[in-house]
């Protein structure tokens, strides 16, 4: 297994740069997750790891070897495609085995890998099937399996989930969770789904337009995002951002319908802010000493199962979502309700530069 450095690394196409002078670190063993908007460059990064894209500039170090010019073929990385990329002509068992044997594995440790492999991801009942009588599911264990079966010490995964339905996505995720703590490989995964993000990964990288915009474990990522991108790219529903005027000195910042205390801590705010909450930190009634208080009437409420969704319209004309548990009977359209947020959950961004506010 590998550590993986990628060092200043910058990728152009033409005038175009893709990616831009990104530092990343995965430690050996590590599930990292990258997580970004589309076109925000993740599979352009995976692709230089993998070295199928050589970098503009930088370098990229796996097990502190520098790889950065090395062929795709040497480098010990294994990569499970968006499209899985099977090969339709062979069986199952051919399609795992193909890249063994180029590798110089004897039959006899392949057909014991393959058999091996073929019980962790649970397609033992197919080996001999081709690609096309396989579920897009099915298919996508294959993909694993070829991975696996190669015992690289880096597997790199480009979006694996995307082709499967929701309800047998949450079990693969459980399943690739499963399998990633029985290998213990290095994994780069790369996703734009920020629940998958959170589900999967010892840490997150959040990318956006070719740089980082944060590193952390998800809990770190949700609790404390460094920037207002990431606060809102990070929860669902996403994080409430209020913009509100400061004025200096003043130790509450007070919009229609809200007022939230300013932290001394902070020292001197900058005179446009967004407050940032979430729903589900928020309790209804009425805001205690040093909480902030928020007020407005019922818009809309959504019954989702186990909560419901409370649209709540400002008296500016904003909207603020909170989730609340199944059967809370306060909440009716039209009227007008108060909620309390504590001073641990709010969060304040310079409306200017997106960046976090910390004491
Ligand atoms: N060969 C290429 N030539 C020119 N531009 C490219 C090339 N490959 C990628 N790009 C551009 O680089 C940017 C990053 O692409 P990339 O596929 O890495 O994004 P992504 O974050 O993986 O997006 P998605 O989630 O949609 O797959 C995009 O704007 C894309 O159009």
């Amino acid at each position: 297994m590998a550590q993986i450095s990628i060092d200043g690394v910058t990728k152009r196409y033409g005038a175009t740069e893709v990616l831009k002078r990104l530092d990343l670190s995965v430690a050996e063993g590590e599930f990292m997750v990258l997580l970004g908007p589309s076109g925000c460059g993740k599979t352009t990064l995976l692709r230089m790891i993998a070295g199928l894209e050589t970098p503009s500039t930088g370098r990229i170090m796996i097990g502190g070897t520098d790889v950065t010019l090395t062929p795709p073929a040497k480098r010990d990385v294994g990569m499970v495609f968006q499209s899985y990329a099977l090969y339709p002509h062979m069986t199952v068992r051919e399609n795992i085995a193909l890249g063994l044997k180029l590798r110089g594995v004897t039959p006899t440790e392949i057909a014991s890998r393959i058999e091996r492999v073929a019980a962790l991801v649970q397609i033992a009942p197919y080996l001999e099937r081709k690609p096309k009588a396989l579920s897009g599911g099915q298919r996508q264990r294959v993909a694993l399996a070829r991975v696996i079966a190669r015992e690289p010490s880096v597997s790199l995964m480009d979006e694996p989930l995307s082709n499967i339905d929701a309800q047998l996505r949450t079990v693969m995720r459980a399943e690739l969770l499963r399998i990633h703590r029985k290998t213990g490989m290095t994994t780069i995964y790369v996703t734009h789904d920020q629940e998958e993000a959170m589900g999967l990964g010892d840490r997150i990288t959040v990318m956006n337009f070719g740089h980082v915009e944060q590193i952390g474990t998800p809990d770190e990522i949700y609790a404390h995002p460094a920037n207002a991108f990431v606060a809102r790219f990070i929860g669902a529903p996403r994080m409430n951002l209020i913009r509100l005027a400061h004025r200096p000195g003043a130790n509450a910042i007070e919009a229609a319908g809200i007022r939230a205390p300013v932290p001394a801590t902070l020292g001197t705010l900058p005179p446009d802010l967004f407050l940032g909450f979430r729903g589900e930190e928020a309790r209804p009634g009425a805001a205690h000493d040093g909480e902030a208080m928020i007020e407005g009437v019922v818009d809309v409420v959504e019954h989702l199962g186990a909560q419901i969704e409370v649209h709540l319209r400002l008296d500016d004309g904003e909207e603020a979502v909170f989730r609340r548990p199944r059967g809370e009977t306060i909440w009716r359209e039209g009227e007008r309700a108060s909620l309390a947020i504590p001073a641990a959950h709010l969060h304040l961004f310079n409306a200017e530069t997106g960046a976090a506010l910390r004491a």
